[in-house]
């Protein structure tokens, strides 16, 4: 019998939500991921049930937990998934069960983790559909770099290495240390979550490495207080996630020929969860950042002003400003500072009647483009894309420097860049007369701020930079190095002092 009709029953039903979830860490950023608990029910203090521990831990705001109880039999381990997901699933997290495919399914989980000695990934994948989460351990660079050769990461949504520092889940057993970790994660197609020993204060060094997230065993299973031992946890990551978005920010801002507007433009597929969303925020307007838009796609409307509550509060605090992209209504909602609008949304005229006082920003792609937005009220206009982006599938023609001084030089309201722009394409920006660069992935999905310019350039990840890019960077390896490096420390020292 196949099993590739297993699959069909309840969890397609939820392929919506986790096929979203999966898409949005495709390209994940450093610690971009909530925490994640691994269980060994046998290390839980005596007076806490596993189940007591898995719900402090999500109290404490892990966002994914791998049950992973080796000695259960099946019926056992799906009765377990079956409890634990009546935690996870109302509080929004993620439950992956460990080693099991056909109990995952059966309990409707939201993902599989594979060891070496399980069942091949592609046989997991066409047993639980596209739609699950689907992880697989590795203990060294090699092995990322033999599972992406061999076309088997293809089917997964990320790698769990470890042990990064030792532990005593693993007595006897070497870490593998932080060096092997930053090595998979550049030899790694997926997101890399670091596990083993991994303490609050220990995040911020997974966070240096590059890796997507943290995942915790014995520092909450075998805490007298699981939801503090999560929250500090949960924290320390948040903090660690911002200052990499700071490093890199600082390091975008820096490399321009004048002090520009610095916007950057964030969404889901950069911060998944809503803490993340703050975090980085405070990390890019720490960093740097004068702007900030809110992108999502496809997204419900309430979850969409949700984020946008979360970044108005985030810019206020700060005293800078904050862009809705797209929706004037949750813009109006939200207490924004402007829209953007491109071809398909509103037309600039009718957005300017609704609200005279916003900030209306227009896309535009060429100079009768730029003239008309100035005609119909805008305030601002997006030119782009100046270089080819990864970041949305796009048909125009980059505009290269040339175009954009064209568009410049003929309108008098600020132009602002935008389209693969990074810290190696800023030379001579400032002279094409624009007033700023609105990014994506050098700010959030980059590894800039790690001081690995080269990070993943074998990959064709979105999150990674590509070989050009990577190619003009390491031009001036050592400029680059030392210039990065002192504006991380001062990106870090603004964090400190307002966090
Ligand atoms: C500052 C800035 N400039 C341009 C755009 C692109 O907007 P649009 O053409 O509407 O495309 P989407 O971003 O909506 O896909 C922008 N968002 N911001
Ligand atoms: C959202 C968007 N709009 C563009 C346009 O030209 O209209 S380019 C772009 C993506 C910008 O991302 P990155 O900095 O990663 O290239
Ligand atoms: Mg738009």
């Amino acid at each position: 019998m196949s099993l590739d009709g297993l699959w069909t029953g309840r969890s397609a039903l939820n392929m919506g939500r986790y096929g979203l979830f999966r898409r949005s860490l495709r390209g994940a950023a450093p610690l971009a991921w909530p925490p994640v608990l691994v269980t060994h029910r046998r290390l839980c203090p005596s007076d806490k049930g596993l189940l007591d521990v898995i719900a402090g831990a999500i109290e404490g705001g892990i966002g994914a937990v791998i049950l992973r109880e080796k000695d259960l039999t099946g019926k056992e381990l799906l009765d377990l998934a079956q409890r634990a997901l009546a935690l996870t699933r109302p509080a929004g997290a993620s439950l992956i069960v460990n080693g099991n495919p056909a109990v995952a399914v059966a309990a409707g989980a939201d993902g599989v983790h594979l060891g070496a000695e399980d069942l091949p990934p592609a046989k997991v994948r066409s047993i639980i559909g596209p739609g699950m989460l689907l992880g697989r351990s590795i203990h060294s660079p090699e092995e990322a770099q033999a599972l992406a050769e061999s076309g088997e990461a293809a089917v997964l949504d990320y790698f769990l290495f470890g042990n990064v520092f030792e532990t005593a889940c693993k007595p006897g057993k070497a870490a593998a240390g932080l060096d092997a970790l930053s090595e998979s994660v550049r030899r790694s197609p997926v997101p890399v979550i670091a596990i083993g020993g991994i303490t609050a204060d220990k995040a911020p060094l997974i966070g240096q490495s590059g890796a997507a997230g943290v995942a915790i065993m014995s520092a909450i299973m075998t805490a007298a207080d699981p939801v503090a031992a999560a929250r500090a946890i949960t924290v320390s990551v948040a903090k660690a996630a911002a200052g990499v978005v700071a490093g890199a920010v600082a390091s975008v801002a820096e490399s321009g020929d004048d002090s520009g507007i610095l916007y950057g433009i964030i969404g889901r597929e950069q911060a998944p969860d809503e803490a993340t969303l703050a975090a980085m925020a405070d990390g890019a307007y720490a960093g740097g950042c004068d702007i900030i838009q809110l992108r999502e796609k496809n997204m419900p409307t309430g979850e969409f002003l949700r984020r946008a509550q979360i970044l108005r509060e985030r810019a206020s605090r700060w005293g800078k400003l904050f862009i809705v992209n797209d929706r004037i209504d949750i813009a109006l909602a939200a207490g924004a500072d402007g829209v953007h609008l491109g071809a398909e949304d509103l037309p600039p005229e009718v957005a300017r009647q609704m609200w005279p006082k916003g900030i209306i920003g227009v896309t535009v792609r060429n100079l009768a483009q730029a003239q008309a937005a100035v005609a119909a009220g805008a305030d601002y206009v997006g030119a782009g894309p100046v270089y080819p982006t990864t970041s949305k599938k796009l048909d125009a023609q980059p505009l290269g420097f040339a175009g954009l001084q064209a568009i410049c030089d003929a309108i008098d309201i600020p132009v602002v860049a935008i389209g693969g722009l990074n810290a190696g394409r800023m030379d001579g920006i400032g002279k094409t007369g624009c007033r700023g660069v609105a990014v994506i992935s050098a700010l959030f999905q980059s590894s800039d701020a790690t001081g690995h310019p080269d990070r993943g350039q074998d990959h064709a990840a979105p999150c990674r930079l590509t070989a050009p890019q990577a190619h003009e960077m390491s031009d001036r390896p050592d400029a680059r190095e030392a210039s990065v490096r002192s504006v991380v420390e001062e990106a870090a020292r603004r964090l400190k002092a307002l966090l």
